[in-house]
């Protein structure tokens, strides 16, 4: 099975367009955990249960791991996650860029250590930086393309001069995913919620491929906006909140209230389909 398969089979299963963004930060964790970098694992485990049958998808940030030294604990959040929720894929969040011999190293870690289904990468050090990662028969890799974050504008609305028609660079990396670096169907891209004009823009260059949209909930991205631009029949939009569901109570009920806050997200933008 493809990621892009697995992507729709997800939709269809659980009716959601909503990736829930596992980006856990003990300092926010309720009472009885809060601190504690040794209950990461706890913490998102309990999120999983709470929204395995909301999600699209599910996407660890490797740097929330990292940081506290709980590498261990995503390993065992990885296989916790294909336990409860075999039907959602798992895009591990790294956002890695490096010459071939190193994104070797990192696709391994992406694909064999964690077992993820699809990885983000950078595209800037250009295609055989990516190419690594199209080695792993089924896996799917989102190139950053529009971020999120007011400082995206800084390089990739800057135009190339240089290329056919003048593109701005964020449009550039829009047709490459879509033509020349798609080599398996395994590219998928990375457009902001925050820039639902631009989202719009993507779509229409890149008609076929998975969008990961984040910045709905805490940036303030607009959900219904978000999809009327991005979504079509068959090409699936991964729609990530991260912060809005993981602490939308710092109390007891922290569980209730995240799939509260996830069913409530998964809906809108259901509904927003028309
Ligand atoms: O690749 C990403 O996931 C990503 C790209 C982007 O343009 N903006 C963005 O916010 N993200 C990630 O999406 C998540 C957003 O988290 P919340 O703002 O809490 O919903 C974080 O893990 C970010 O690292």
């Amino acid at each position: 099975m493809t990621f892009l398969d697995m992507l729709r089979a997800a939709e269809q299963q659980n009716g959601s367009m909503l990736c829930v963004g596992l980006d856990p930060e003990p300092t926010r964790f309720p009472a009885h955990l809060k601190g504690d970098a040794n209950k990461i694992y706890d913490f998102c485990a309990r999120i999983v249960d709470a929204t395995a049958d909301l999600a699209i998808a599910f996407k660890p940030q490797i740097a929330y791991f990292a940081a506290h030294r709980a590498e261990g604990q995503l390993e065992r959040l990885m296989e916790h996650m294909r336990r409860v929720a075999p039907q959602v894929p798992i895009i591990l969040d790294a956002k890695r860029g490096d010459i071939g011999s190193t994104a070797e190293q990192y696709a391994k870690e992406a694909f064999d250590r964690y077992g993820a289904d699809a990885v983000t990468l950078s595209p800037f050090m250009g295609f055989d930086s990516v190419m690594p990662y199209l080695k792993y028969e089924g896996k799917g890799a989102f190139l950053l393309c529009r971020t999120s974050n007011p400082g995206g504008d800084d390089l990739q609305n800057q135009r190339l001069a240089s290329v056919d028609g003048q593109p701005l660079l964020y449009e550039h990396v829009a047709r490459l995913a879509q033509g020349p670096w798609n080599l398996n169907g395994q590219l998928g891209l990375v457009v902001g919620a925050t820039y639902p004009a631009e989202i719009e823009r993507v779509r229409a260059l890149a008609p076929t491929l998975p969008l990961l949209i984040p910045g709905v909930g805490a940036q303030g991205g607009d959900a219904v906006a978000t999809v009327r631009a991005g979504w079509k029949p068959g090409a699936p939009i991964v729609v990530n909140s991260s912060r809005a569901i993981l602490y939308a109570s710092s109390g007891d009920d922290f569980q209730e209230a995240a799939r509260r806050e996830a069913l409530r997200t998964r809906d809108l933008l259901q509904a927003a389909r028309g």
